[in-house]
Protein backbone atom coordinates (compact mmCIF):
# COMPACT_ATOMS: atom_id res chain seq x y z
CA UNK A 1 0.00 0.00 0.00
CA UNK A 2 1.31 3.64 -0.91
CA UNK A 3 1.65 5.75 2.00
CA UNK A 4 -0.59 8.47 2.74
CA UNK A 5 -0.04 11.74 0.45
CA UNK A 6 -0.20 14.54 2.32
CA UNK A 7 -0.47 18.44 1.35
CA UNK A 8 2.65 20.47 0.91
CA UNK A 9 3.25 22.38 4.72
CA UNK A 10 2.96 24.70 6.46
CA UNK A 11 -0.10 26.31 5.14
CA UNK A 12 -2.15 29.20 5.32
CA UNK A 13 -5.68 29.95 7.39
CA UNK A 14 -8.35 29.59 4.85
CA UNK A 15 -10.18 33.05 4.83
CA UNK A 16 -13.35 33.52 6.85
CA UNK A 17 -14.08 36.10 4.28
CA UNK A 18 -16.19 35.30 1.31
CA UNK A 19 -17.74 34.89 -1.00
CA UNK A 20 -17.75 31.24 -0.05
CA UNK A 21 -18.42 28.46 -3.57
CA UNK A 22 -20.07 25.23 -3.90
CA UNK A 23 -19.88 23.23 -7.20
CA UNK A 24 -23.17 21.08 -7.47
CA UNK A 25 -22.66 18.24 -10.34
CA UNK A 26 -24.64 15.74 -11.67
CA UNK A 27 -28.30 17.08 -11.22
CA UNK A 28 -28.36 16.81 -7.82
CA UNK A 29 -31.74 17.95 -6.33
CA UNK A 30 -32.55 21.53 -6.53
CA UNK A 31 -32.96 21.36 -2.39
CA UNK A 32 -29.81 21.06 -2.04
CA UNK A 33 -28.53 24.82 -3.72
CA UNK A 34 -30.95 26.56 -2.54
CA UNK A 35 -29.96 25.64 1.04
CA UNK A 36 -26.62 26.42 0.62
CA UNK A 37 -27.35 29.80 -0.95
CA UNK A 38 -30.04 31.08 1.35
CA UNK A 39 -26.55 30.48 3.70
CA UNK A 40 -24.45 33.16 1.49
CA UNK A 41 -22.50 30.37 -1.12
CA UNK A 42 -22.57 31.10 -4.63
CA UNK A 43 -23.79 28.02 -5.64
CA UNK A 44 -23.07 26.77 -9.40
CA UNK A 45 -24.86 24.03 -10.63
CA UNK A 46 -23.47 21.48 -13.76
CA UNK A 47 -26.06 18.59 -14.99
CA UNK A 48 -23.26 16.04 -15.64
CA UNK A 49 -20.59 14.60 -13.86
CA UNK A 50 -16.76 15.96 -14.89
CA UNK A 51 -13.79 14.26 -15.27
CA UNK A 52 -10.79 14.40 -13.04
CA UNK A 53 -8.51 17.33 -15.22
CA UNK A 54 -11.75 19.58 -15.91
CA UNK A 55 -12.96 18.58 -12.32
CA UNK A 56 -9.15 19.85 -10.77
CA UNK A 57 -9.70 23.38 -12.71
CA UNK A 58 -13.29 23.67 -11.71
CA UNK A 59 -12.59 22.99 -8.17
CA UNK A 60 -10.42 26.28 -7.69
CA UNK A 61 -11.96 28.48 -5.25
CA UNK A 62 -14.48 26.24 -4.49
CA UNK A 63 -15.61 25.31 -1.19
CA UNK A 64 -17.72 22.78 -1.11
CA UNK A 65 -18.12 20.08 -3.17
CA UNK A 66 -21.37 18.00 -4.66
CA UNK A 67 -21.25 14.69 -6.54
CA UNK A 68 -23.30 11.90 -6.69
CA UNK A 69 -22.18 8.42 -8.05
CA UNK A 70 -20.38 9.00 -11.33
CA UNK A 71 -17.72 12.04 -10.96
CA UNK A 72 -14.57 10.42 -9.70
CA UNK A 73 -12.61 12.12 -7.24
CA UNK A 74 -8.50 11.22 -7.31
CA UNK A 75 -6.11 12.78 -5.54
CA UNK A 76 -4.76 14.83 -8.72
CA UNK A 77 -8.34 16.76 -8.07
CA UNK A 78 -7.77 17.25 -4.13
CA UNK A 79 -4.38 18.91 -4.45
CA UNK A 80 -4.74 21.81 -5.83
CA UNK A 81 -8.05 22.64 -4.36
CA UNK A 82 -7.05 24.40 -1.80
CA UNK A 83 -10.10 26.22 -0.20
CA UNK A 84 -11.99 23.19 -0.41
CA UNK A 85 -13.44 22.53 3.04
CA UNK A 86 -15.83 19.21 2.36
CA UNK A 87 -17.51 17.18 -0.55
CA UNK A 88 -20.89 15.85 -0.38
CA UNK A 89 -21.55 12.53 -1.70
CA UNK A 90 -25.32 13.25 -2.62
CA UNK A 91 -25.83 9.37 -3.08
CA UNK A 92 -25.02 6.43 -0.72
CA UNK A 93 -21.91 5.02 -1.92
CA UNK A 94 -18.40 7.12 -1.43
CA UNK A 95 -16.35 4.51 -3.76
CA UNK A 96 -15.66 7.29 -6.24
CA UNK A 97 -13.62 9.57 -4.01
CA UNK A 98 -10.45 9.06 -3.28
CA UNK A 99 -11.53 8.95 0.86
CA UNK A 100 -8.06 8.64 2.17
CA UNK A 101 -6.47 11.54 0.35
CA UNK A 102 -9.47 13.76 1.01
CA UNK A 103 -8.57 12.71 4.34
CA UNK A 104 -4.80 13.89 4.40
CA UNK A 105 -5.83 16.59 2.86
CA UNK A 106 -8.50 17.63 5.49
CA UNK A 107 -11.37 17.37 3.58
CA UNK A 108 -14.31 15.09 5.12
CA UNK A 109 -16.73 13.55 2.50
CA UNK A 110 -20.51 13.26 3.79
CA UNK A 111 -22.98 11.12 2.46
CA UNK A 112 -27.23 10.20 2.85
CA UNK A 113 -26.56 6.75 4.03
CA UNK A 114 -30.62 5.93 4.16
CA UNK A 115 -32.33 8.60 1.59
CA UNK A 116 -32.55 6.10 -1.34
CA UNK A 117 -32.63 3.04 0.60
CA UNK A 118 -36.48 2.59 0.34
CA UNK A 119 -36.16 3.47 -2.96
CA UNK A 120 -33.65 0.55 -4.18
CA UNK A 121 -35.96 -1.42 -2.12
CA UNK A 122 -38.77 -1.44 -3.66
CA UNK A 123 -37.54 -1.72 -7.54
CA UNK A 124 -35.65 -4.40 -6.47
CA UNK A 125 -39.01 -6.03 -5.23
CA UNK A 126 -40.36 -4.95 -8.79
CA UNK A 127 -37.86 -6.18 -10.89
CA UNK A 128 -38.07 -9.81 -9.32
CA UNK A 129 -41.84 -10.00 -10.11
CA UNK A 130 -40.99 -8.64 -13.76
CA UNK A 131 -38.56 -11.16 -14.24
CA UNK A 132 -40.35 -14.18 -12.76
CA UNK A 133 -43.42 -13.46 -15.13
CA UNK A 134 -41.24 -12.70 -17.91
CA UNK A 135 -43.65 -8.86 -18.38
CA UNK A 136 -41.13 -7.47 -20.46
CA UNK A 137 -41.00 -9.99 -22.73
CA UNK A 138 -44.78 -10.07 -23.15
CA UNK A 139 -45.51 -6.52 -23.02
CA UNK A 140 -42.96 -6.50 -25.75
CA UNK A 141 -44.59 -8.72 -27.51
CA UNK A 142 -47.98 -7.16 -27.63
CA UNK A 143 -46.46 -3.85 -28.45
CA UNK A 144 -45.10 -5.35 -31.46
CA UNK A 145 -48.59 -7.10 -32.50
CA UNK A 146 -48.22 -10.40 -31.18
CA UNK A 147 -50.74 -12.17 -28.70
CA UNK A 148 -48.93 -14.85 -26.76
CA UNK A 149 -50.85 -16.05 -23.93
CA UNK A 150 -48.34 -18.56 -21.69
CA UNK A 151 -47.49 -19.86 -18.08
CA UNK A 152 -44.68 -22.00 -19.21
CA UNK A 153 -41.89 -20.04 -16.77
CA UNK A 154 -44.18 -17.96 -15.30
CA UNK A 155 -44.04 -18.07 -11.61
CA UNK A 156 -45.68 -16.32 -7.83
CA UNK A 157 -43.19 -15.25 -5.79
CA UNK A 158 -44.83 -16.48 -2.72
CA UNK A 159 -43.12 -19.48 -1.27
CA UNK A 160 -39.58 -18.67 -3.65
CA UNK A 161 -36.47 -17.75 -1.45
CA UNK A 162 -35.14 -14.21 -1.85
CA UNK A 163 -31.11 -14.59 -1.21
CA UNK A 164 -29.68 -11.64 0.08
CA UNK A 165 -26.00 -10.55 -0.18
CA UNK A 166 -25.09 -7.91 1.69
CA UNK A 167 -27.70 -7.71 4.64
CA UNK A 168 -27.33 -3.90 5.43
CA UNK A 169 -29.97 -0.83 4.89
CA UNK A 170 -30.85 -1.82 1.66
CA UNK A 171 -30.41 -6.10 2.03
CA UNK A 172 -32.49 -5.83 5.58
CA UNK A 173 -35.23 -3.55 4.11
CA UNK A 174 -36.13 -5.68 1.12
CA UNK A 175 -36.02 -8.51 3.28
CA UNK A 176 -38.96 -6.79 5.11
CA UNK A 177 -41.01 -6.13 2.19
CA UNK A 178 -40.30 -9.57 0.18
CA UNK A 179 -41.53 -11.53 3.16
CA UNK A 180 -44.74 -9.28 3.11
CA UNK A 181 -45.06 -11.16 0.12
CA UNK A 182 -44.71 -14.82 0.76
CA UNK A 183 -41.11 -15.36 0.04
CA UNK A 184 -38.50 -16.89 2.06
CA UNK A 185 -35.48 -14.78 2.76
CA UNK A 186 -31.96 -15.79 3.14
CA UNK A 187 -28.71 -14.14 3.54
CA UNK A 188 -25.35 -13.62 3.78
CA UNK A 189 -23.25 -10.53 5.39
CA UNK A 190 -19.54 -10.80 6.45
CA UNK A 191 -20.94 -9.38 9.51
CA UNK A 192 -23.41 -10.70 11.93
CA UNK A 193 -26.73 -8.79 11.37
CA UNK A 194 -29.75 -8.94 13.25
CA UNK A 195 -32.24 -11.23 11.34
CA UNK A 196 -35.60 -8.90 10.61
CA UNK A 197 -38.60 -11.13 10.46
CA UNK A 198 -38.22 -14.25 9.47
CA UNK A 199 -34.92 -13.98 7.70
CA UNK A 200 -32.02 -16.39 8.09
CA UNK A 201 -28.43 -16.16 7.63
CA UNK A 202 -26.86 -18.51 4.99
CA UNK A 203 -23.61 -19.60 6.72
CA UNK A 204 -21.63 -19.16 3.12
CA UNK A 205 -22.34 -17.57 0.09
CA UNK A 206 -22.34 -21.00 -1.60
CA UNK A 207 -25.31 -21.90 0.67
CA UNK A 208 -27.21 -19.04 -0.52
CA UNK A 209 -26.43 -19.44 -4.12
CA UNK A 210 -27.52 -23.13 -4.48
CA UNK A 211 -30.78 -22.09 -2.04
CA UNK A 212 -31.90 -19.31 -3.69
CA UNK A 213 -34.51 -18.62 -6.89
CA UNK A 214 -33.41 -14.77 -6.66
CA UNK A 215 -30.22 -13.88 -5.90
CA UNK A 216 -29.86 -9.59 -5.40
CA UNK A 217 -26.38 -7.84 -4.05
CA UNK A 218 -26.34 -5.33 -1.94
CA UNK A 219 -22.43 -4.94 -1.23
CA UNK A 220 -20.65 -1.66 -1.35
CA UNK A 221 -17.50 -1.09 -3.76
CA UNK A 222 -14.50 -2.71 -1.72
CA UNK A 223 -11.75 -4.80 -3.03
CA UNK A 224 -13.35 -7.80 -1.19
CA UNK A 225 -16.01 -7.95 -3.38
CA UNK A 226 -14.73 -6.81 -6.66
CA UNK A 227 -16.09 -9.82 -9.18
CA UNK A 228 -17.53 -11.25 -6.09
CA UNK A 229 -20.09 -12.96 -8.50
CA UNK A 230 -17.77 -14.86 -10.99
CA UNK A 231 -18.54 -17.61 -13.33
CA UNK A 232 -17.79 -20.00 -10.79
CA UNK A 233 -20.50 -18.34 -8.24
CA UNK A 234 -22.49 -17.90 -10.88
CA UNK A 235 -22.28 -21.59 -11.88
CA UNK A 236 -23.37 -22.35 -8.59
CA UNK A 237 -27.07 -21.11 -8.33
CA UNK A 238 -29.95 -23.06 -9.06
CA UNK A 239 -30.45 -23.68 -12.62
CA UNK A 240 -33.22 -20.71 -13.84
CA UNK A 241 -32.78 -18.43 -10.82
CA UNK A 242 -32.37 -15.31 -11.76
CA UNK A 243 -29.64 -12.65 -10.34
CA UNK A 244 -30.17 -9.08 -9.46
CA UNK A 245 -26.99 -6.68 -9.27
CA UNK A 246 -28.20 -2.96 -8.20
CA UNK A 247 -25.05 -2.23 -6.39
CA UNK A 248 -22.07 -1.42 -8.13
CA UNK A 249 -20.88 -2.72 -10.97
CA UNK A 250 -17.55 -3.51 -10.51
CA UNK A 251 -19.30 -6.72 -8.33
CA UNK A 252 -20.56 -8.81 -11.17
CA UNK A 253 -18.45 -10.47 -14.03
CA UNK A 254 -21.23 -9.23 -16.50
CA UNK A 255 -19.64 -11.28 -19.55
CA UNK A 256 -19.91 -14.33 -17.11
CA UNK A 257 -23.44 -13.23 -16.24
CA UNK A 258 -24.15 -12.56 -20.09
CA UNK A 259 -22.85 -16.23 -20.96
CA UNK A 260 -25.00 -17.82 -18.11
CA UNK A 261 -28.18 -16.61 -19.69
CA UNK A 262 -27.42 -17.22 -23.14
CA UNK A 263 -26.61 -21.03 -21.72
CA UNK A 264 -30.17 -20.75 -20.18
CA UNK A 265 -28.38 -21.63 -17.08
CA UNK A 266 -29.52 -18.59 -15.50
CA UNK A 267 -33.90 -17.67 -15.69
CA UNK A 268 -33.60 -13.90 -15.87
CA UNK A 269 -30.98 -11.21 -14.38
CA UNK A 270 -31.59 -7.13 -13.90
CA UNK A 271 -28.84 -4.90 -13.64
CA UNK A 272 -29.00 -1.32 -12.91
CA UNK A 273 -25.19 -0.88 -12.51
CA UNK A 274 -22.07 -1.76 -14.74
CA UNK A 275 -18.44 -1.31 -14.51
CA UNK A 276 -18.37 1.67 -16.26
CA UNK A 277 -20.88 4.61 -16.61
CA UNK A 278 -21.48 7.00 -18.92
CA UNK A 279 -21.26 10.26 -17.44
CA UNK A 280 -24.15 11.95 -18.57
CA UNK A 281 -27.56 11.20 -19.89
CA UNK A 282 -26.62 12.24 -23.50
CA UNK A 283 -24.20 9.55 -23.55
CA UNK A 284 -24.20 6.36 -25.50
CA UNK A 285 -23.77 2.91 -23.84
CA UNK A 286 -23.06 -0.52 -24.77
CA UNK A 287 -22.80 -3.74 -22.64
CA UNK A 288 -22.76 -7.35 -23.32
CA UNK A 289 -26.09 -7.75 -21.49
CA UNK A 290 -27.95 -5.80 -24.24
CA UNK A 291 -30.37 -8.24 -26.37
CA UNK A 292 -30.61 -11.15 -24.11
CA UNK A 293 -34.12 -12.34 -23.45
CA UNK A 294 -35.55 -11.75 -19.59
CA UNK A 295 -33.00 -9.47 -18.99
CA UNK A 296 -34.11 -5.71 -17.10
CA UNK A 297 -31.32 -3.08 -17.75
CA UNK A 298 -31.38 0.10 -16.36
CA UNK A 299 -29.32 3.19 -15.88
CA UNK A 300 -28.22 3.55 -12.44
CA UNK A 301 -31.72 4.54 -11.33
CA UNK A 302 -32.59 2.40 -8.01
CA UNK A 303 -31.67 5.25 -5.95
CA UNK A 304 -33.34 7.88 -8.45
CA UNK A 305 -37.15 8.51 -6.95
CA UNK A 306 -38.22 12.53 -6.74
CA UNK A 307 -38.71 11.01 -2.71
CA UNK A 308 -35.29 10.04 -2.48
CA UNK A 309 -33.19 12.83 -4.26
CA UNK A 310 -35.19 15.53 -2.61
CA UNK A 311 -34.66 13.89 1.24
CA UNK A 312 -30.78 13.26 -0.30
CA UNK A 313 -30.40 16.84 -1.18
CA UNK A 314 -31.48 17.96 2.32
CA UNK A 315 -29.76 15.43 4.36
CA UNK A 316 -26.44 15.93 3.00
CA UNK A 317 -26.46 20.12 2.53
CA UNK A 318 -27.54 19.80 6.11
CA UNK A 319 -24.46 17.97 7.02
CA UNK A 320 -21.93 20.17 4.91
CA UNK A 321 -23.59 23.43 6.39
CA UNK A 322 -22.88 21.95 9.75
CA UNK A 323 -19.60 21.00 8.98
CA UNK A 324 -19.02 24.67 7.50
CA UNK A 325 -20.78 26.36 10.03
CA UNK A 326 -19.31 24.47 13.25
CA UNK A 327 -16.95 22.16 12.17
CA UNK A 328 -19.24 19.17 12.93
CA UNK A 329 -18.23 16.50 11.07
CA UNK A 330 -20.51 13.51 12.23
CA UNK A 331 -21.31 11.17 9.42
CA UNK A 332 -18.54 11.80 7.74
CA UNK A 333 -17.07 8.56 6.14
CA UNK A 334 -13.39 9.31 6.26
CA UNK A 335 -13.07 11.66 8.94
CA UNK A 336 -12.60 11.78 13.30
CA UNK A 337 -16.13 12.48 14.02
CA UNK A 338 -16.83 15.37 16.83
CA UNK A 339 -19.40 18.22 17.02
CA UNK A 340 -19.63 20.49 19.85
CA UNK A 341 -22.23 23.46 20.80
CA UNK A 342 -21.06 26.87 19.34
CA UNK A 343 -20.15 28.98 22.52
CA UNK A 344 -21.91 32.79 22.45
CA UNK A 345 -19.05 35.44 22.71
CA UNK A 346 -16.14 32.94 21.30
CA UNK A 347 -14.38 32.34 17.87
CA UNK A 348 -13.86 28.56 16.61
CA UNK A 349 -10.55 27.64 15.30
CA UNK A 350 -10.67 24.19 13.55
CA UNK A 351 -7.43 22.35 12.67
CA UNK A 352 -6.64 19.30 10.78
CA UNK A 353 -3.25 17.99 11.38
CA UNK A 354 -1.10 14.98 10.35
CA UNK A 355 -1.22 12.89 13.67
CA UNK A 356 2.14 12.89 14.99
CA UNK A 357 3.21 13.20 18.54
CA UNK A 358 3.66 16.48 19.61
CA UNK A 359 1.45 18.50 17.87
CA UNK A 360 -1.16 19.11 20.83
CA UNK A 361 2.22 20.44 22.48
CA UNK A 362 2.68 23.35 19.86
CA UNK A 363 -0.62 24.00 19.50
CA UNK A 364 -1.11 24.62 22.66
CA UNK A 365 2.35 26.72 23.29
CA UNK A 366 0.73 28.86 20.32
CA UNK A 367 -2.54 29.53 22.30
CA UNK A 368 -0.56 29.65 25.86
CA UNK A 369 2.33 32.29 24.55
CA UNK A 370 -0.73 34.67 23.33
CA UNK A 371 -2.37 34.27 26.57
CA UNK A 372 -5.39 33.16 24.82
CA UNK A 373 -8.40 31.23 27.28
CA UNK A 374 -9.70 27.95 25.97
CA UNK A 375 -13.02 27.88 26.64
CA UNK A 376 -13.53 24.14 24.63
CA UNK A 377 -11.30 21.81 22.92
CA UNK A 378 -12.12 18.61 21.75
CA UNK A 379 -9.83 16.56 19.58
CA UNK A 380 -10.09 13.45 17.12
CA UNK A 381 -7.66 11.22 15.15
CA UNK A 382 -7.73 8.41 13.25
CA UNK A 383 -4.42 6.78 11.59
CA UNK A 384 -3.36 9.94 9.54
CA UNK A 385 -4.73 12.73 10.71
CA UNK A 386 -6.35 14.61 14.18
CA UNK A 387 -9.02 17.20 13.98
CA UNK A 388 -9.30 19.46 16.75
CA UNK A 389 -11.87 21.93 17.54
CA UNK A 390 -11.11 24.52 19.89
CA UNK A 391 -13.22 28.08 20.76
CA UNK A 392 -11.27 31.07 21.95
CA UNK A 393 -11.82 34.51 23.19
CA UNK A 394 -12.41 36.79 19.91
CA UNK A 395 -9.92 39.07 20.60
CA UNK A 396 -6.88 36.80 19.81
CA UNK A 397 -8.91 33.98 17.74
CA UNK A 398 -7.25 34.92 14.38
CA UNK A 399 -3.42 35.26 15.82
CA UNK A 400 -3.38 32.30 17.14
CA UNK A 401 -5.20 30.56 14.07
CA UNK A 402 -2.14 32.10 11.87
CA UNK A 403 0.30 30.87 14.00
CA UNK A 404 -1.11 26.88 13.85
CA UNK A 405 -1.62 27.39 10.01
CA UNK A 406 2.17 28.05 9.38
CA UNK A 407 2.91 24.98 11.74
CA UNK A 408 5.00 22.10 9.58
CA UNK A 409 2.06 19.98 10.94
CA UNK A 410 -0.65 21.84 9.86
CA UNK A 411 -3.23 20.08 6.75
CA UNK A 412 -5.85 22.87 7.17
CA UNK A 413 -6.99 25.65 9.32
CA UNK A 414 -9.86 28.26 9.67
CA UNK A 415 -11.94 30.13 11.67
CA UNK A 416 -15.28 30.78 12.56
CA UNK A 417 -15.92 34.24 13.38
N1 LIG B 1 -28.43 1.29 -7.60
C1 LIG B 1 -28.47 2.38 -6.87
O1 LIG B 1 -28.95 3.41 -7.29
C2 LIG B 1 -27.96 2.32 -5.46
C3 LIG B 1 -28.57 3.13 -4.49
C4 LIG B 1 -28.08 3.06 -3.19
C5 LIG B 1 -27.01 2.25 -2.88
N2 LIG B 1 -26.43 1.51 -3.85
C6 LIG B 1 -25.30 0.61 -3.52
O2 LIG B 1 -25.77 -0.33 -2.57
C7 LIG B 1 -24.74 -0.56 -1.61
C8 LIG B 1 -25.35 -1.07 -0.33
O3 LIG B 1 -26.08 -0.03 0.28
P1 LIG B 1 -26.53 -0.14 1.82
O4 LIG B 1 -27.06 1.20 2.20
O5 LIG B 1 -27.36 -1.31 2.05
O6 LIG B 1 -25.11 -0.34 2.50
P2 LIG B 1 -24.82 -0.90 3.97
O7 LIG B 1 -23.43 -0.46 4.28
O8 LIG B 1 -25.91 -0.56 4.89
O9 LIG B 1 -24.83 -2.48 3.74
C9 LIG B 1 -23.84 -3.17 3.05
C10 LIG B 1 -23.71 -4.55 3.68
O10 LIG B 1 -22.82 -5.33 2.90
C11 LIG B 1 -22.09 -6.14 3.79
N3 LIG B 1 -20.91 -6.64 3.12
C12 LIG B 1 -19.73 -6.01 2.87
N4 LIG B 1 -18.88 -6.85 2.22
C13 LIG B 1 -19.54 -8.01 2.04
C14 LIG B 1 -19.21 -9.25 1.43
N5 LIG B 1 -18.01 -9.46 0.86
N6 LIG B 1 -20.14 -10.24 1.45
C15 LIG B 1 -21.34 -10.04 2.03
N7 LIG B 1 -21.71 -8.90 2.63
C16 LIG B 1 -20.83 -7.89 2.62
C17 LIG B 1 -21.81 -5.22 4.95
O11 LIG B 1 -21.42 -5.93 6.11
C18 LIG B 1 -23.15 -4.52 5.09
O12 LIG B 1 -24.01 -5.19 5.96
C19 LIG B 1 -24.06 0.82 -1.49
O13 LIG B 1 -22.74 0.70 -1.06
C20 LIG B 1 -24.12 1.35 -2.90
O14 LIG B 1 -22.95 1.00 -3.58
C21 LIG B 1 -26.87 1.52 -5.13
O1 LIG C 1 -27.49 8.90 -7.48
C1 LIG C 1 -26.48 8.30 -7.81
O2 LIG C 1 -25.73 8.67 -8.70
C2 LIG C 1 -26.03 7.04 -7.07
C3 LIG C 1 -27.11 6.29 -6.39
C4 LIG C 1 -26.58 5.10 -5.62
O3 LIG C 1 -25.73 4.31 -6.38
C5 LIG C 1 -25.96 5.43 -4.31
O4 LIG C 1 -24.81 5.07 -4.06
O5 LIG C 1 -26.66 6.04 -3.49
Amino acid sequence: MSPPQFPPSPTRAISSDGPFRALLLENIHPSAGEMLAAEGFQVERVSSALKPDELAERLKGVHLLGIRSKTTVPLAALEHAENLLAIGAFCIGTNQVDLTSANTHGIPVFNAPFSNTRSVAEMVIAEVIVLTRQLFERSQEVHAGQWRKVATGSHEVRGKTLGIIGYGHIGSQLGVIAEALGMRVLYFDVMTKLPLGNAQPAVTLEELLGASDFVTLHVPALPTTHMMMGAEQIAQMKKGACLINASRGTVVDIDALARALQSQHLGGAAVDVYPEEPESNSDGFVTALQGLPNVVLTPHIGGSTEEAQASIGKEVATSLLKYFKAGASTGAVNFPNIEAPLIPGTHRILNVHRNIPGVLRDINRIVSDLNANIHAQVLSTDANIGYLLMDLDQDVSTPVCEAIAGLETDIKTRILS
